[in-house]
């Protein structure tokens, strides 16, 4: 059965150092939620939190009606996997994955090795275990494994041993922290597609951890995005690529990440980019604005096949291009503020530019107005009805 997961106001300090900032967040019965966002953030603290694994100093937690804040992790109705596994190296697989359930079942005599068999009634309760210790190992294909240590496997099959252990319990609730960090790249892929797999099976909610967007698309119906021990943005995947609603938000989703130009505007000069003036639609004596857009969304003047109406151009100094396959990416710089800028393009685009010759000091970029972002100094996206305001070109080109 799944449960609902509400977080109300929780804080904790490490060394006198506020961790996490009274954050509130409520998780339905049977959603996967990432908790994303860069290392040292708070992610992993917020999950050993509602684990019951680490305390904390105010706000309170609840697992469908029942408030667990002090209640201990023994008692809470969950199973975590962790990033290192975990696993106890001197156990075979079998007897990892029935730790839970012994732990749960068998009373502290009936545990002792040797001895522990002859507690009355002990014999049945191990029957029963080992055959759900089983039926889990084939669910994640360990059943020819069961005998081996840990040492013994490679990294995929200790991550299998370390969710088998989880699901053995049957919680209500899963909490992965980074479970898959330590595999390489092709059995990451794979290895998210069994995850999602799980949740559709077991129906539980899940709460995972990771520092990874991709992972975090992918995976979630839902994604908060921790930033300096705070929730920045709850969304769903789409939502948050959309419409980030904080710069931070908008540069950690996305990859390669999104354009951000500072543009400083003052009453006296108008708009400018690092001393440069620029036509942009910033009211004057704005301040300073960051302008975003994403790789994607930026295409080269020079073969575009039909103008984009107001499209807001500057220019652009090639720098090199990394092939992914039928797009690649054009790495440049902006002459005047030397920020990196970084465009999405078909293969074929740059083939037909080079074809053309002398073509990386006169790369004419240009973005589509509708495709952009616009945040304030403190980095708040700025309301789109100002977005939306007549744009002119960058006059400043390179002829
Ligand atoms: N036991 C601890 N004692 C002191 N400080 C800690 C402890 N655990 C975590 N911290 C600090 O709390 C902050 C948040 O740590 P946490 O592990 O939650 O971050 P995270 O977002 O999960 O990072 P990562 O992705 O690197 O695992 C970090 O600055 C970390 O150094």
């Amino acid at each position: 059965m799944a449960a609902s997961v509400r977080l109300e106001q929780v804080a904790k300090y490490y060394a006198g150092k506020r961790t996490l900032h009274e954050v509130s967040l409520d998780i339905a019965a049977g959603e996967f939620l990432t908790l994303v966002g860069p290392s040292g953030c708070g992610k992993s603290t917020l999950l050993r939190i509602i684990a019951g694994l680490t305390t904390h100093e105010s706000g309170r937690v609840y697992m469908g009606d029942r408030d667990i804040t002090a209640s201990p992790a023994s008692e809470r109705p969950v199973s975590m996997v962790f990033q290192s596994y975990a696993l106890y190296p001197h156990m075979t697989v079998a007897q990892n994955i029935a730790t839970p359930l012994r732990m749960k079942r068998l009373p502290a005599p009936a545990r002792w090795p040797l001895l522990g068999r002859f507690w009355p009634g002990s014999r049945k309760l191990r029957q029963q275990i080992d055959q759900e210790v089983s039926a889990v190992a084939a669910q994640v294909q360990l059943q020819n494994l069961l005998h081996s240590r840990p040492s013994q496997l490679s990294g995929g099959q200790r991550q299998r041993v370390a969710v088998a252990r989880a699901m053995v319990k049957q919680p209500d609730v899963f909490l992965m922290d980074e479970p898959l960090s330590n595999l390489d790249a092709r059995l990451r892929v794979h290895m998210r597609s069994e995850i999602a797999a799980l949740h559709q099976r077991t129906g539980a909610t899940f709460i995972y951890v990771t520092h990874d967007q991709v992972e975090a698309m992918t995976l979630s119906s839902r994604v908060a995005v921790v930033m300096d021990g705070q929730i920045v943005q709850v969304g769903t995947p789409r939502a948050l690529y959309e419409d980030p609603q904080d710069i931070r938000v908008a540069r950690f989703i996305g990859s390669p990440e999104m354009n951000i130009l500072t543009i400083t505007a003052n009453a006296q000069h108008g708009a400018s980019l690092d001393g440069e003036p620029v036509q942009l639609p910033v009211p004057a004596g704005a301040g300073v604005i960051h302008l975003g857009f994403r790789p994607e969304s930026v295409s080269i003047a020079d073969l575009a096949s039909r103008p984009i109406p107001n499209a807001i151009r500057f220019s652009a100094i090639f720098e090199r291009t990394e092939v992914l396959g039928h797009d690649a990416l054009l790495f440049c710089r902006h002459p005047h503020s030397n920020e990196p800028l970084v465009a999405r393009a078909p293969v074929a685009d740059i083939d037909r530019l080079r074809a053309r010759g002398n073509w990386s000091d006169r790369l004419i970029l240009q973005i589509n107005p509708a495709q952009t972002f616009w945040f304030d100094a403190q980095g708040s996206r700025i309301p789109p009805a100002y977005a939306r305001c007549e744009v002119l070109p960058i006059h400043k080109r390179v002829s």
